[in-house]
């Protein structure tokens, strides 16, 4: 490895030493496991994260009831988990479980046997040979366009297979590439192996999607080549596997990523920052023409859309020589795709040309900041809205605000200047603020939740007990720890690239969930939206923008809420939605353009 970062794993998968040198248990030296022959143990193939895999010769006959596919093989490869290994903490390791689906599926390798033997957890599978790293690598980091070409076209079918069975892969990368044994008639036939971060997207039973989530401390699969969804903590889809596959291809074409490099605590941040300020154009830069049209389709894609991979092999049609017999890379999957695809619509792909409308690009390599604000549904009342206020205004538009009776409900700020709106639905009677220079003033928050007033965002609503958190990074870990304790996310505010955020018990929300995304997360907002959260919070600094969504413990008579996005502070739209009975809620300024 040039770097460290390929290996980075997340706490599912770590650099944790496996069982030889982690527990001292000497590897047995023949192996028999159920009813398999017995396999004498060779060289040593490779080492994970989580298990070690070397050479097995058999050196018994197998049993003549055995119709296990593979049982002849004089040669396999046998993966060894020790039992005390971190994959193995419920028992057999689980990717014994996604190969029990996907063994031997085009693409994958077929396990002969599983099994335990002495203080290990035994899989004997079929023999593999180099991993794409491991060709780049011996051919001074660099690999042909038609080979990497042709890599692209096997890798999409091999993907589509293990999709079309319920699964994605979750850690695609030239490591986990593997070209059949050199000197056999597969040695140009392409695999992908290490199913250890396998999930379900979809029940292949009921045929439904997993719900969609978004958990921002999760991380599972490699920094390097982790699609920016992964990296902020979304439930893995397949448009997951294929950007990971772009930027696999990307690397080994160019040799490089743009995010290679970066190290620290906050390295993930630094990398998927990267990522999305990287456009598909400077990206593939070096690139044929197809490779860009690849990235650019691959990140575009919604968390549900089924990929249309028949059209993304044959973007690279172009590139690799007309007969497949000659290709440094076995293609024979994608054929057959791209002709049953072809027969199924009664016409080839090539000729597709139904959804080629432009799509939206949302990687643009420009950032921009705007204003986010949001509008609910109230019965009619007075509100007022104050922007481009200086601090030394603020108290004038406050205490006229308060002797027509109107409150704050809800305060935001943008280069120093503020922006209030005040209104007669907080249901509060009474309101103190101060100006302070620290952020979240700890002295004067304290001596006002004596007297009982607290921090407040949301209108109308009753506080029980309060605590508050401010960070460097948006701080989902004690969100998700404060949501255990019964506490909900009642105020947010950032200030510079800080976060601060106030829970509160008692908030009268019964869930809640977070939006947190380099850009304006529309799509994740839509589907929070469909299953009955509405947005309670926004904050955003200049490099994220953060909406927390709750489902209220008693649902308003109309659940109609907006929202928009202006550069400029949405005054005259603002009257507008007066007009609709749609009253600002919540308003923020930062970063939501990529
Ligand atoms: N069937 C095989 N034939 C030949 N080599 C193999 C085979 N399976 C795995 N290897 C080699 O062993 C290495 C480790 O295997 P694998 O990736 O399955 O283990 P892991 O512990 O789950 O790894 P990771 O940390 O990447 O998740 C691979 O990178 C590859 O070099």
């Amino acid at each position: 490895m040039d770097d460290g970062d390929s290996v980075a794993r997340s706490a599912d998968k770590d650099d944790a030493p496996p069982g030889d040198d982690g527990s001292s248990t000497p590897l047995p030296e023949t192996i028999q496991i159920g009813n398999s022959p017995t396999y004498k143990l060779d060289r040593k193939l490779g080492k994970g994260g989580f298990g070690q895999v070397y050479v097995g010769r058999r050196i018994s006959t197998p049993s003549l009831s055995d119709r296990t596919p593979g049982a002849n093989a004089l040669e396999v490869a046998i993966k060894f988990e020790h039992r005390t290994s971190k994959g193995c903490n419920y028992g057999a390791p689980y990717e014994w479980q996604v190969y029990n689906t996907l063994s031997g599926i085009h693409g994958v390798p077929r396990v002969h046997y599983k099994g335990k033997q002495s203080e290990y957890y035994i899989m004997i599978m079929d023999m593999l040979g180099p991993s794409l790293w491991d060709v780049w690598n011996n051919n001074s980091h660099s690999m042909s366009v038609e080979m990497v070409a042709c890599i692209a076209i096997e890798a999409i079918s091999i993907l589509e297979k293990m999709h079309s069975k319920g699964y994605v892969h979750g850690d695609v990368k030239p490591e986990n590439f593997l070209l059949g044994p050199p000197g056999t008639l597969q040695e140009k036939k392409l695999f992908l192996v290490d199913l250890g971060l396998a999930t379900k997207w979809k029940d292949t039973g009921t045929g439904e999607l997993v719900e969609y989530d978004q958990r921002p401390d999760v991380f599972r699969g490699t920094v390097r080549y982790a699609s920016v969804h992964a990296h902020l903590g979304r439930t893995g889809s397949r448009r997951d596997d294929l950007e990971s596959l772009a930027y696999t291809l990307v690397f080994l074409l160019r040799g490089r990523l743009p995010w290679q490099g970066y190290q620290g605590e906050n390295k993930g941040f630094l990398v998927c920052k990267k990522k999305m300020a990287t456009s598909p154009e400077s990206l593939c830069c070096f690139c044929p023409q197809p490779f860009r049209q690849f990235v650019e389709y691959v990140v575009n894609l919604k968390f549900d859309e089924e990929p249309n991979y028949a059209k993304c092999i044959s973007l690279f049609d172009g590139i690799v020589g007309p007969n497949p017999d000659i290709r440094p890379i076995n293609t024979d999957g994608a054929q057959k795709l791209i002709y049953q695809v072809g027969q199924k619509r009664g016409r080839l792909m090539m000729e597709e040309d139904d959804d080629d409308q432009p799509k939206k690009k949302i990687r643009m390599g420009m950032p921009a900041t705007q204003w986010v604000s949001v509008y609910n549904a109230r019965r009619p009342m007075k509100q007022r809205y104050h922007y481009n206020v200086a601090d030394g205004r603020l108290a004038q538009h406050i205490s006229k605000g308060n002797e027509d009776g109107l409150f704050i409900s809800s305060v935001a700020s943008c280069s120093n200047l503020w922006a209030l709106i005040m209104d007669a639905g907080t249901g509060f009677t009474s309101q103190v603020y101060e100006l302070s220079p620290y952020f979240l003033h700890k002295e004067w928050i304290m001596e006002q939740w004596e007297k009982n007033f607290y921090i407040t965002a949301l209108a109308g609503t009753q506080y029980a007990q309060q605590s508050y958190k401010v960070s460097d990074s948006f701080p989902f870990k004690w969100i998700n720890k404060k949501w255990k304790e019964g506490f909900y996310v009642t105020a947010m505010a950032t200030a510079g690239s800080r976060w601060a955020v106030v829970v509160s018990r008692n908030a009268g929300f019964v869930d809640q969930v977070v939006e947190l995304d380099f850009l304006y997360p529309s799509e994740g907002v839509h589907r929070r939206w469909d299953n009955g959260y509405r947005i309670t919070a926004t904050a955003a600094t200049w490099d994220q923008t953060a909406l927390i969504l709750s489902i209220p413990r008693r649902k308003p008579a109309d659940e109609t809420q907006e929202t928009l996005r202006t550069s400029a502070f949405p005054s005259q739209h603002v009257k507008e939605k007066w007009a609709k009975n749609l009253y600002l809620a919540s308003i923020c300024y930062g970063r939501t353009v990529s």
